[in-house]
């Protein structure tokens, strides 16, 4: 995609995130942030191999998860980039791979509230800002504070509370509960087809 004939840049998301499994949380936070801030696509980026979460499953099943969840949606897309990169993944590196890819774009990296708290700690986090603008969405049982960030760079944005986390939906079908109406149908197959999630929370 490249600039339009008003000579407007494409506006990119990029939502990044384990996606152990990918939930109706992580869509309508992306597609709030599409909304608000007049997003052409956003791209989902399945995490390689992160470092601050304990990763459950193979970074095959997360992106193939993320691909079935996102299909029906026109401007939603999905990146190999940090499952193809070797080692350890940061958002740096995410950010610098989309935007070879992408030169021409403004690009808004949403974060639910529990990881912008975090934001601080990850890699080069000074550089962050010029890569990207951020965007945080509130999210049940997270205080949603920018404090200490660059209020430039950093907006916030109040989303439908969602209660629901890939932790929990991992450990309810290790106990036999649903996750239907919490992931979309396609995950919800998939989670069954290749056996996910039966003995771990
Ligand atoms: N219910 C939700 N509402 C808003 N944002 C969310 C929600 N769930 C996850 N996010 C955000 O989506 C991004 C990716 O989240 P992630 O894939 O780690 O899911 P998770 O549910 O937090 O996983 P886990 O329970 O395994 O820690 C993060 O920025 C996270 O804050
Ligand atoms: O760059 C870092 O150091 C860093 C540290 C923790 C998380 N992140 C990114 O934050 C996003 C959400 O991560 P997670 O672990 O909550 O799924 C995902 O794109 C991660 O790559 C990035």
């Amino acid at each position: 995609m490249s600039m339009d004939e008003s000579g407007r840049r494409p506006r990119i998301g990029v939502m990044g995130g384990t996606f152990d499994p990918i939930h109706h949380g992580h869509l309508v936070a992306a597609s709030e942030v599409a909304q608000s801030f007049d997003l052409d696509e956003v791209v989902f980026v399945p995490t390689g191999k992160p470092w601050q979460k304990h990763v459950v499953t193979s970074a095959e099943h997360r992106y193939l998860m993320t691909v079935i969840a996102t299909a029906s949606n026109p401007r939603f897309t999905v990146s190999r980039v940090d499952v193809d990169r070797p080692g350890t993944t940061y958002t740096i590196d995410t950010l610098r791979d989309i935007r070879a890819d992408r030169p021409d774009a403004e690009l808004f990296f949403i974060t639910g509230a529990d990881a912008v708290a975090q934001i601080l700690s990850w890699k080069d986090v000074n550089e962050l800002w010029s890569l990207a603008h951020f965007v945080a969405v509130s999210r049940p049982g997270h205080d949603l504070s920018i404090s200490g960030l660059p209020a430039q760079d950093v907006s916030l944005l109040e989303v439908p509370a969602l209660s629901i986390s890939s932790t929990d939906c991992r450990s309810r079908v290790s106990r036999g509960y649903p996750v239907w109406y919490l992931v979309p149908d396609g995950v919800v197959q998939y989670i069954s087809k290749h056996h996910l999630y039966r003995s771990v929370a």
